[in-house]
């Protein structure tokens, strides 16, 4: 909880998360539970897999995406029977209702699953399942986006692509559209163009990480050869001043995850993450948590630090939380709903 008097307007503000990946709420404690109950072996070469509390430290010390992402792959052998996949996702939407959000969009990675042999469908009726309870029990509505691995070759993430059960998954609608994540650096988008180009034709919903560690020339070829709909993190859109004003002329969404950028040494302090140049240049953007599990914090705590860093106007997070809610990919009807929650919270706060 922070101090600041506006903690209860940004509570309430009706959020949607656009940047969440299911396994980064795998918290210490459930991993551990997990790794119990389905015996699992976690290393022993590695203090930090001594405890939930060593493991704990040891996530407030990573030094890159990478350093990051070896621990959030070892973290996710733990899961393996539909209602784990079921359990974590569950855990993740109590923490995002108690935060204020009302809709969530939410990231998993079915290559690092699969990989491990562990079946697609497993995976997909777990966190379905949770979806549907956070609907009905928390009235977070949800779409999920199936993220591939840029570490890995391209044909792999086009094969898992075509895989019969994810083609019916899309088919369905269960699934909304695709993204890119892992590593960054060394992995530029358009290496998946071919993948991006038949989701287009499906009429997936498109996104990538782009710009997080990667230079700004991967937000533009992320653009132009993925034709993406929104950038996932793209805070070093700032260093190139013709592209700012083109995603900004576009009303492309920005994906920004604050307490990642700081955690995985994108940027010294929350005070570096480029909020007030973006809203300066007219960028629209959301304010995401990643993977909380990992990062010290959800959603609101994500917009607590930035608040406190940059002491926004209420006019102004009105303005993030109505690009969030225009940038979603939830139908009319229920972005209508959440603009009415959101022009009921301005009147009441204006009123005080
Ligand atoms: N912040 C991040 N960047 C890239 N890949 C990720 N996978 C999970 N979190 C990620
Ligand atoms: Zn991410």
């Amino acid at each position: 909880m922070c101090q600041s008097p506006l903690h209860d307007f940004l509570q309430r503000l009706p959020k949607c998360e656009h940047h969440l990946h299911l396994e980064g709420a795998l918290s210490p404690t459930l991993l551990f539970d997990l790794a119990k109950r389905n015996r699992i072996t976690l290393p022993t070469d590695d203090e930090a897999f001594g405890s939930p509390d060593k493991l704990h430290t040891r996530y407030g010390r990573f030094t890159s995406l990478n350093d990051f992402l070896h621990y959030y792959y070892i973290g996710m052998s733990v899961l393996i029977h539909s209602h784990d996949f079921e359990s974590l996702a569950w855990d993740y939407f109590q923490h995002a209702a108690v935060d204020g959000v009302h809709h969530a969009e939410v990231f998993f990675d079915p290559q690092a699953h699969i990989a491990r042999g562990i079946p697609y469908t497993t995976v997909l009726d777990g966190f379905q399942a949770a979806c549907q309870r956070a609907e009905r029990e928390l009235g977070i509505t949800t779409e999920l986006i199936t993220c591939f691995l840029r570490h890995l070759p391209a044909a792999d993430c086009l094969a898992t692509f075509e895989l019969e059960h994810v083609q019916d998954s899309y088919q369905s609608g269960v699934i909304t559209g695709i993204g890119l994540d892992s590593s960054e650096l060394g992995f530029p988008p358009q290496l998946f163009e071919e993948m991006y180009g038949k989701a287009s034709e499906q009429g997936l919903r498109r996104t990538a990480h782009a710009g997080e560690e990667g230079p700004a020339s991967f937000i533009s070829s992320a653009l132009d050869t993925l034709g993406i709909e929104r950038i996932d993190h793209g805070i070093r859109l700032v260093e190139d001043a013709e592209l700012m004003a083109k995603v900004a002329a576009q009303g492309t969404l920005l994906t920004v995850c604050p307490l990642s950028n700081v955690v995985l040494r994108c940027v010294p302090e929350i005070k570096d993450v480029p909020i007030r140049k973006f809203l300066d240049a007219g960028i629209k953007f959301s304010i995401n948590s990643d993977d909380p599990a990992y990062f010290g914090g959800y959603i609101l705590d994500n917009y607590c630090r930035v608040h406190e860093a940059f002491e926004l106007h209420v006019n102004e997070w009105e303005g993030i939380c109505r690009a969030g809610i225009e940038g979603s990919w939830c139908g009319q009807e229920r972005k209508t709903q959440m603009l009415t929650v959101l022009d009921g919270l301005m009147r009441e706060w204006q009123e005080v």
